[in-house]
């Protein structure tokens, strides 16, 4: 018999309880027993609603009340100096290297939060060296088998492989130059054996241990480590099924099948060409394979169809039990049911598949591979028939005017009419800003009253009218603040936006949006990805109005403020059905015509956000070019409209840019601000390894907390900054937004970031 596994469920809750309850807990409202409670009820309804949808393999084990690696850290005992001896409870540590700390004497920062590979999830970064003492200080695993059985329900724990643990970490400030976290690998695999030798003797049959970094090329060079750790822990471990998702093994194969494991699981969804060479690798070893055939990173429904002919492959050349359906990566990207949307329409809801309706799906495949004549199974297959049908229906009804814009594209639509050289000439004239002209990145701090407000204006409680004279005292009020202040190049705040995705999809043409598909986007910060669902294109100006009237208001120059394709796609669910570039174009073209609107407008200045541009970067290197080429032409096909006179910008935020440097100099914005601050010297010696020949504001401040930069502070990151860029193309801003800060400390920031930028102005005159 074919068997089906779930690779892990959303750990949010139905209805979100477990940010419910994270946060009741700091805030001194749940007490740890309560928080655990409640995090276990959350842990029993996905394992018994999973088990209920007829899936043979539950995962357990992935749940996580911050996140899954620094679950791992902390039961490895791999908790830096600064959370120790605080004074503080296992569980109050666990949280303070998640989040930092500052209470009751008490004043840590957060660790280093990364991307989990090209997802929206950021896991906590272990910090790693010489030193670091391994222990099992408890075993979550074994933990959560028991409390599974005793719910009813025997599971296939998770568990974060050894190699991708310490890959996915980082060496601590207090380890010799030149260490590698991989290095620790001898030291850690005890700890893995005693991990996996207690779940053996809880009753574990198999063990999913997950190693991600296989699908990185980094790992082509890890043959020694992979081999060496799996020959030690099989002999010890339940069955080991070794996973690997988000995309393909590549070369690392030949090794791979050699590892004396019982099972490997491979992302068909993200990687469908490899399945071939996959079953020829395993086929004389009796490893069982696990097909992701259902997709853990998207939405849509899956078309059974096309899933059942890559399963048959597998299976004639396996048989049966040699091969398990699996959902392509953990479902913890995904939402977690259907059932809790209300507002869809039935032909929108009949598209989808979130977590738990993803279950169902590997459970059906899995008994429609096994020949079943159940007759649940052959409606189920014939209703997914019905439904990807009247799906695929919708999208050949797509908007041709839509379809034949992006054929029409031609190469010079996307450069401006001159070169930089001489754009930055007309745009001094007619701009007029000083040397080292101040900015910010576009929003202010999004009040409780301008909440309050758009919650009343979802209610019915005030009407368009009154919100819109609402929307525009705050742009008022960000004006006179920012004239206040002496910025000169100002904005209008972004005081009518939810979200910088969300406003612009709820505007264009194309998008879906639903009511609880929250997904998590790291602790207890949960997000609700827009839907793409069909041709995107924009039915009237969407920022202009706001614009405009800041513009009105003031003799200083307003810059329009619009999110990028790139990022507008990245943030949201895309289509399956075409390309990401396709969608991307289509965005770009309905971008360039509120870029052209701006103009008109009388606005002289738009940035363009692209802060997730480098989330979308596929995991192979092989495949960058591809992505670069339509991520930086569709920034420029937004953005090329207009007349020599209008500056670009761009703004980038959240990532490392290091390696993609070259592809932001492509963009060929006017000016490009960029998170700097936090990472001081690190993007400073890009720039000097890159050279950079347009306008720049490396940011000079962190915006993700209330403390205000001095302006001495500010002054020296100036300093380094002119060291390498020269004077004449600085801009001067802060990191991001300042949507997340109060007044109080935004006034006394910006206050100093302008006396800093005059102080440069005598400085190097
Ligand atoms: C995550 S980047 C945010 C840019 C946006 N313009 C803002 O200021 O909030
Ligand atoms: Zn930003």
């Amino acid at each position: 018999m074919v068997s089906s596994s779930v690779l892990g469920f959303p750990r949010i809750g139905a209805n979100r309880e477990v940010k419910k309850a994270v946060e009741a807990y700091w805030a001194g409202k749940l007490t740890a027993d309560e928080l655990t409670k409640a995090a276990l009820e959350v842990k029993k309804t996905s394992w018994t609603s999973v088990k209920s949808k007829g899936v043979d393999f539950v995962p357990s084990g992935e749940f996580s009340l911050y996140d899954h690696v620094l679950d791992h850290s902390a039961a490895f005992n791999v908790v830096p100096k600064r959370y120790v001896g605080q004074g503080l409870s296992p569980l109050d540590v666990y949280f303070a290297m998640g989040r930092g700390r500052q209470a009751d004497g008490v004043d840590v920062p957060a660790s280093e939060m990364k991307k989990w590979f090209d997802s929206n999830y950021h896991y906590v970064v272990p910090e790693l060296s010489e030193e670091t003492d391994f222990k099992l200080l408890f075993n979550k695993a074994v933990e959560e088998f028991k409390e599974a059985k005793d719910a009813g329900v025997t599971t296939r724990p998770v568990v974060l492989g050894p190699v991708s643990f310490l890959v996915l970490g980082k060496a601590s400030k207090d380890a010799k130059p030149g260490f590698q976290p991989v290095s620790l690998l001898p030291k850690l695999i005890p700890v893995y054996k005693n991990l996996l030798g207690d779940l053996k003797a809880a009753g574990a049959e198999w063990v999913q241990v997950d190693e991600p970094i296989l699908v990185q090329d980094k790992s082509a060079t890890l043959e020694k480590e992979f081999t060496s750790a799996y020959e030690e822990l099989v002999p010890v471990a339940p069955k080991i099924m070794l996973t690997t998702y988000f995309s393909r093994l590549d070369s690392n194969l030949t090794y791979v099948a050699k590892l004396p494991v019982a099972g490997l699981h491979i992302d068909l969804d993200r990687a469908p060409g490899q399945l071939d060479e996959v079953i020829a690798a395993v086929k004389p070893n009796n490893t069982v394979l696990s097909l992701g055939l259902v997709s853990g990173r998207n939405i849509w429904k899956t078309d059974f169809e096309a899933a059942l002919k890559l399963g048959q492959k597998a299976v004639d050349a396996l048989g049966q039990d040699r091969v398990v359906v699996a959902t392509s990566s953990s479902l913890l990207h995904t939402p977690v049911t259907l059932a809790s949307e209300n507002k869809l329409t039935a032909e929108q809801k009949d598209w989808f598949s979130f977590a738990l309706e993803k279950a169902s799906e590997v459970a059906v495949l899995a008994a429609a591979l096994s020949g079943s004549t159940d007759a649940a199974v052959t409606s189920a297959l014939e209703a997914n028939k019905t439904s990807i049908a009247k799906r695929r229906e919708f999208e050949s009804t797509s908007d041709d005017s839509v379809r034949k814009r992006v054929a029409a594209i031609t190469p010079d639509m996307l450069d401006r009419k001159s070169p930089f050289a001489v754009r930055k000439e007309i745009q001094a004239k007619h701009l007029n800003l000083p040397k080292f002209p101040t900015t910010t990145i576009g929003s202010f701090p999004q009040t409780k009253e301008i909440r309050q407000a758009r919650a009343k204006l979802g209610k019915g409680e005030i009407t368009k009218e009154q919100y819109e004279e609402f929307i525009k005292k705050e742009i008022e009020a960000v004006v006179r603040f920012q004239e206040k202040v002496g910025l000169d190049l100002l904005v209008h705040g972004e005081p009518e936006r939810n979200d910088m995705v969300q406003y612009f999809g709820e505007l264009l043409h194309g998008f879906v949006f639903t009511q609880n598909a929250w997904v998590q986007s790291y602790g207890s910060r949960y997000v609700r990805p827009p839907i793409i669902v069909s041709d995107v294109s924009r039915s009237g100006p969407m920022t202009v109005q706001w614009s405009s009237y800041a513009q009105s208001l003031t003799k200083k120059p307003m810059k329009g403020m619009l999110t990028g394709p790139v990022t507008i796609l990245n943030w949201s669910f895309p289509r399956a059905d075409i390309s990401r570039e396709l969608q991307s174009k289509q965005l770009a073209l309905a971008l360039r015509d509120e870029v052209v609107d701006l103009e008109k407008g009388g606005i002289q200045a738009i940035q363009v956000d692209e802060p997730a541009i480098r989330e979308g970067l596929p995991l192979r290197r092989a495949d960058w070019d591809a992505y670069l080429t339509w991520a930086v032409d569709s920034f420029k096909l937004a953005t090329a409209g207009v007349t020599d006179q209008l500056q670009t910008h761009s703004h980038f935020c959240y990532s490392d840019f290091d390696d993609i440097f070259p592809s932001i100099q492509r963009l060929d914005a006017d000016v490009i601000s960029i998170e700097a601050s936090k990472s001081d010297m690190k993007l400073l010696n890009t720039f000097k390894h890159y050279g950079y020949s347009n306008q720049i504001g490396p940011g000079v401040y962190d915006i993700h907390s209330p403390r205000v930069p001095g302006e001495q502070e500010i002054k020296d990151r100036l300093k380094s900054m002119l060291d390498i860029l020269p004077d004449s193309l600085l801009f001067v801003n802060p990191d991001c937004g300042l949507k997340t800060r109060g007044w109080t400390e935004t006034e006394a920031s910006l206050t100093n970031v302008v006396a800093a930028a005059r102080w440069a102005r005598q400085n190097y005159a």
